[in-house]
């Protein structure tokens, strides 16, 4: 399988490349890129936070390709009907399950070494955590840690 990771963001492009290990990388918002890829994937899986036009995301699909909207933007998404007609793509959603599933994925993680990227803060940290995280300068999550923050109790 190719795995390639699509982002609004050009300074990523090292990082998935060479320490994540992605075999490509796109940039959502260069059109010469988005076009040279069109038509090449089986799958897409939308994690955007915001609003964002998806119709260029359905035309990186193969026919019969299929999106999985995974993020939850507050606005709909805009889906124009011969973005799927064409071609007979399908969009779906996946949510994350409950407590079993989340259980199952967890120990999936841990049997398979798969980590995640924080960056570990303390609560003296948090307002500027904020004006980062608006600057989207976090690779990838603030944790912030509460109990190393108190003060030691006399
Ligand atoms: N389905 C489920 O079960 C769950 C869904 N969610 C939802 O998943 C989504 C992602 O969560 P999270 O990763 O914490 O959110 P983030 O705010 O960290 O956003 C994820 C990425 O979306 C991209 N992005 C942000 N704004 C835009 C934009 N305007 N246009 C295009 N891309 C954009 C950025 O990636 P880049 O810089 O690479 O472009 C960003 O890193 C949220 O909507 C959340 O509510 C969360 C948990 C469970
Ligand atoms: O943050 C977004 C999560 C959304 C969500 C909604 C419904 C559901 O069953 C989920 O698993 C996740």
């Amino acid at each position: 399988m190719k795995i390639t990771v699509i982002s609004t963001s050009p300074e990523k492009r090292g990082e998935a490349l060479d320490r994540l290990g992605a075999d490509a990388f796109l940039v959502s918002r260069d059109e010469g890129e988005m076009k040279a890829a069109a038509g090449t994937m089986d799958g897409v899986i939308d994690t955007v936070s915001a609003g964002h036009p998806v119709a260029p995301l359905l035309e990186l699909l193969k026919p019969r390709g299929q999106m999985v909207v995974v993020g939850a933007p507050s606005k709909p998404l805009e889906v124009p009907a011969l973005a799927i007609v064409a071609g007979g793509k399908r969009v779906a959603g996946s949510g994350g399950g409950g407590v079993a599933e989340c259980q199952a994925m967890l120990e999936f993680a841990g049997e398979h070494g798969i980590v995640a990227d924080v960056e570990v803060v303390g609560m003296d940290y948090v307002n500027t955590a904020i004006e980062r995280l608006e600057r989207n300068d976090v690779r990838y999550r603030f944790v912030v840690d509460v109990a190393g923050s108190m003060a030691p109790v006399a």
